[in-house]
C-alpha cells in the first residue's frame, strides 16, 4: 500500500460510515489521500491479507495518520477532534455535545448495522427489510 506523509483513508464509496469520516475531513479542511476498499468486488478486497493486516476487523473506514491506524468510524471523527480541534465539530455546551453524541450512537450502533454490507451478506432477508422505504414514511427498523 502507499506510503504517505498525508493521512489515508481506506474507504467504500457506498459505505455510510466512510461518508461520515469523508465529511469530518472535509469539515476540518484535512487533506488526505483514498484508497477505495471494493466491499464488492473480488469477494470483497476487505478480507484481502493486504487489508486485514492494516484491519483485522476487515472493515470500512479505516484511516492511517500519525503512525496509526485507526478504525470505527466514531472513533476516528473523536480522534481528529481531539487532535486537529478546529474548526469544531462537537458544540462546547456540555448539554448539546451529549445530544450529539446521542444522535450518533444512535445512528452508528442502533440504525447503520441494519444496511449494512456485512448485515447483507449475513441475512439478506433482513437487510432488504430494513432497508426498505414504508408509504408511512419510516425507512429503518421495519416490523
Ligand atoms: O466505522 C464504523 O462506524 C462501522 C463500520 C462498519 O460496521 C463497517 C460497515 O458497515 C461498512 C459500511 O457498509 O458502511
Amino acid at each position: 500500500m502507499a506510503e504517505s506523509s498525508k493521512p489515508i483513508l481506506y474507504s467504500y464509496f457506498r459505505s455510510s460510515c466512510s461518508w461520515r469520516v469523508r465529511i469530518a475531513l472535509a469539515l476540518k479542511n484535512i487533506d488526505y489521500e483514498t484508497v477505495a476498499v471494493n466491499l464488492i468486488k473480488d469477494g470483497g478486497q476487505q478480507f484481502s491479507e493486504e487489508f486485514q493486516a492494516l484491519n483485522p476487523m476487515k472493515q470500512v473506514p479505516a484511516l492511517k495518520i500519525d503512525g496509526i491506524t485507526i478504525s470505527q468510524s466514531l472513533a476516528i471523527i473523536e480522534y481528529l477532534e481531539e487532535t486537529r480541534p478546529t474548526p469544531r465539530l462537537l458544540p462546547r455546551d456540555p448539554k448539546k455535545r451529549a445530544q450529539v453524541r446521542m444522535v450518533s450512537d444512535l445512528i452508528a450502533s442502533g440504525i447503520q448495522p441494519l444496511q449494512s454490507e456485512s448485515c447483507r451478506v449475513a441475512s439478506p432477508q433482513l437487510w432488504s427489510r430494513s432497508c426498505r422505504a414504508r408509504p408511512g414514511g419510516t425507512v429503518w427498523g421495519t416490523r
